[in-house]
C-alpha cells in the first residue's frame, strides 16, 4: 500500500484520485478547503480531511490546486525530506515549489484521462522516483522530459484533451446534420478517437502511412482527406497547441515573480 494524498479535489485532483482507486494499491487522503469538492471523489478516497495536517504523512503528495494558490498551500505544508511532492500546476517551476518544501519535488504534467486510466503524463524530475514511477504506470502513459520542455507538454498533453474533444465534437456534429441520432454520433465518434489512438499507440507506422492505409482507391476517404489537406486545419491546430504552450509560459513568468 503505498499512502497517497491529493491537495485540491477539483477536476485533476478527483480524476487522479478516481484513478489510482481504480488501480489499487494506494491509502488516499483527498484534502480540499471546500468540503463540497469531495462529493465527486468521497467514493475514492480512503480518507477526506480540510485538515492540511492529515496529509503530512504521506509517501507522495500530490498538489493538484490552480498556479496562484500553491504559494498559499505550499507556505502551510510542512514536509520532510524523505517525502515527496509531486506539482501538477501549469507553469510553477520545481525550483518554485522546491524553494518551499524539504521534499522531493517532482513535475508532472498529466491529464483528466486519469480517471479512465488513460492519462497521458509527462514528468520531469532530477532522478527517477519510484513511487511517482507506479503511479503514472498505473495511471496510463508517460514519458520523461526536459523541464524546459514542460510547456509544450502542457500545452500537447495537459490541455490536448480539450482540443481533442473538440474535433470529437466537430466529427459528431456533422454527422448529426446528416441524419444521425446525436447519442450514436457521440459513440461512433469518440470510439473512432480511441480506436485511431489505440492504433496509433500499438504500430510503429507513419501518421501518413496510416492515413493511407484507410484512403481506399477511389474510395471515400481520400475525398475528405482532400478537403482537410487543402484547408488550415494542421495549422490551426497546430496555432492552438502554439497558444497554450505560451500561456503555460505566461504562467511561468507569473510563479517567479
Ligand atoms: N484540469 C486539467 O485538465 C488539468 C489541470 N492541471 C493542473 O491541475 C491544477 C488544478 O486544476 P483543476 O483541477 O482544473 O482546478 P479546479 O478548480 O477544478 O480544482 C482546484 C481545487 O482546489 C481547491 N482549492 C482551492 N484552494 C485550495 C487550498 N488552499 N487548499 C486546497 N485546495 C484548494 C478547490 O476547492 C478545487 O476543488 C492546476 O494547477 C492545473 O494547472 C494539469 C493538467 C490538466
Ligand atoms: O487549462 C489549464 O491551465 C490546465 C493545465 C493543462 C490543462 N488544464
Amino acid at each position: 500500500m503505498m499512502d497517497v494524498s491529493v491537495i485540491g479535489c477539483g477536476n485533476m485532483g478527483g480524476a487522479l484520485i478516481t484513478g489510482l482507486s481504480d488501480a489499487g494499491g494506494y491509502r488516499i487522503t483527498a484534502y480540499d478547503v471546500d468540503p463540497d469538492a469531495f462529493e465527486s471523489i468521497e467514493a475514492y478516497a480512503d480518507r477526506t480531511t480540510t485538515d492540511l495536517d492529515d496529509v503530512r504523512d504521506s509517501e507522495v503528495v500530490v498538489l493538484a490546486v490552480k498556479p496562484d494558490i500553491v504559494p498559499l498551500v505550499l507556505e502551510d505544508l510542512d514536509l520532510r525530506a524523505e517525502q515527496t511532492l509531486v506539482t501538477i500546476a501549469a507553469g510553477v517551476s520545481t525550483d518554485v515549489v522546491a524553494s518551499e518544501t524539504d521534499a522531493t519535488v517532482v513535475r508532472v504534467m498529466p491529464n483528466l484521462a486519469a480517471r479512465t486510466r488513460n492519462m497521458a503524463a509527462a514528468v520531469a524530475w532530477e532522478a527517477p522516483d519510484e513511487n511517482v514511477e507506479r503511479m503514472l504506470g498505473d495511471l496510463g502513459e508517460f514519458v520523461v522530459i526536459d523541464e524546459n520542455l514542460m510547456d509544450v507538454a502542457t500545452a500537447l498533453n495537459g490541455s490536448g484533451p480539450a482540443f481533442v474533444f473538440y474535433l470529437v465534437g466537430a466529427m459528431q456534429k456533422r454527422a448529426v446534420e446528416e441524419g444521425l441520432d446525436a447519442e450514436k454520433a457521440r459513440v461512433l465518434a469518440a470510439q473512432t478517437f480511441k480506436g485511431a489512438a489505440e492504433t496509433i499507440l500499438r504500430s510503429e507506422e507513419s501518421i501518413e502511412d496510416l492515413i493511407d492505409a484507410v484512403c481506399s482507391p477511389g474510395g471515400t476517404t481520400i475525398e475528405g482527406m482532400d478537403v482537410l489537406w487543402d484547408s488550415d486545419v494542421e495549422q490551426e491546430v497546430g496555432d492552438a497547441l502554439s497558444a497554450a504552450r505560451r500561456r503555460s509560459a505566461e504562467l511561468a513568468e507569473e510563479a517567479e515573480k
